[in-house]
């Protein structure tokens, strides 16, 4: 990483690679990603782990592992996560720490700035953070959901130059190459767009989470906060020996020029919507100068729960906008105004209620 020079790196490792026959962790890989670990320690660079692997590494303690229950795959979880630390920790003489997070951690700005705190005090004491989705304890609302997403967040919060992203492929092709035999390798990506989106395919391995589709959602994640995003094959040392000589040995996604700021980065890739507005047709956000903001005249449905200053979809209509913002009233008082649109009632309301969202910031959702 000669030509590098970061200062922090978040380093991703697949399931594939940490149990690959789902027969318990198996040190083929990882011996090769440990020396890399080292390396970048020795050359200053700080690392935080993000290790999948947990429901891999527990499944050979079950029986009829090929379509576990979810509570059976929440034990495996537990299970595995036990034995993934003390295959990471057999490489290490230096201390390494674990945690777990879920989504809420990062949904709520407490407990954001405290998952943070922890991952500054463990890298300026030497200890490696190893992080995972706490899978017992998720639920759908709660979850990250595969720890390539994980993986960007902690990136961002963690204040990362660069994420890493280990897999079982080289990098990202223009189609899934197991499926597709022509499929050509991309060795850069300038600008995430929909175009880079259509050629994600699902996971191909019996281990693997989310398959392309969610790396590029993670290196999107990345990039708008300023960080350099890598998707290179884990399996091959050499991918390793490449980014150490500060080449690039799979798919680079450069970073924003102008990264986002840290709100609206938040809002946009971090933020969970708790509920909906559907708005008559015409809305845009974000709002041109001197235009009107959304009110309650404009409101057609409430959805969910949700209360004031917790992140809400607004959608037209017509599906054509989607936004995500701040709510500015909660669901209950704004069903109530739907509810009671007659003519007697809606002066009084219109008077009472400004803005429905709060235009600090707005999330432009485009697919
Ligand atoms: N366009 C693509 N380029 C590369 N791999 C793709 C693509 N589309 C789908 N895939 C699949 O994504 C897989 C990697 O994702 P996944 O199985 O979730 O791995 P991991 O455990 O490393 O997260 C590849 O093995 C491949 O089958
Ligand atoms: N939290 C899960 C990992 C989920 C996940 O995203 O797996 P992967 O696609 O292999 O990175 C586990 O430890 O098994």
């Amino acid at each position: 990483m000669k030509n590098n020079k970061w200062n922090r790196i978040v380093l991703k490792v697949g399931s594939a690679l940490i149990a690959p026959e789902r027969k318990g962790c198996s040190s083929r890989y990882l011996l090769h990603i440990a020396k890399f670990i080292l390396q970048c320690r020795d050359m200053g660079t700080e690392v935080i782990l993000v290790s999948s692997g947990s429901v891999a590494a527990g499944a050979h303690l079950f029986k009829n592992i090929d379509k576990p229950s979810l509570p059976i795959k929440k034990a495996m979880a537990a299970a595995g996560q036990n034995e993934m630390m003390s295959a990471w920790d057999r490489f290490f003489d230096f201390p390494s720490a674990q945690i777990l997070l879920t989504h809420g951690d990062f949904q709520d700005r407490e407990r954001y700035d405290s998952v943070r705190e922890t991952i500054f005090a463990l890298l300026e004491n030497g200890i490696l953070p190893v992080v995972n989705e706490n899978d017992v304890v998720t639920t759908d609302a709660l979850k990250v959901g595969d720890n390539d997403n994980l993986s960007a967040m902690v990136a961002a919060a963690a204040d990362a130059d660069a994420l890493i992203i280990c897999s079982d492929i080289d990098g990202l092709y223009n189609k899934n190459p197991h499926t597709n035999d022509d499929a050509v390798m991309i060795k850069q990506v300038s600008v995430i767009d929909q175009s880079i989106y259509d050629m994600a395919g699902g996971a191909h391995s019996s281990v693997g989470t989310g398959g392309m589709q969610t790396k590029i959602e993670a290196a999107e994640k990345a990039t708008s906060h300023g960080l350099t995003t890598y998707i290179i094959n884990g399996f091959k040392e050499n991918s390793f020996e490449q980014l150490i000589l500060g080449n690039n040995p799979g798919t680079i996604f450069a970073p924003y020029a102008k990264p986002m700021e840290e709100d609206l980065h938040w809002l946009t890739h971090t933020a969970k919507a708790q509920g909906e507005l559907v708005v008559e047709d015409g809305f845009e956000y974000p709002l041109e100068q001197h235009s009107e903001q959304l009110t309650s005249s404009e409101l057609l449905e409430v959805h969910g729960e949700f209360s004031a200053g917790d992140t809400i979809l607004v959608r037209s209509d017509d599906g054509k906008h989607k936004v995500k913002a701040e709510a500015n009233y909660s669901s209950c008082l704004l069903n109530f105004i739907t509810k009671h649109d007659n003519a007697e009632d809606e002066p009084d309301f219109q008077h009472h209620t400004g803005p429905l969202v709060s235009d600090k910031n707005i999330a432009v959702i485009d697919h």
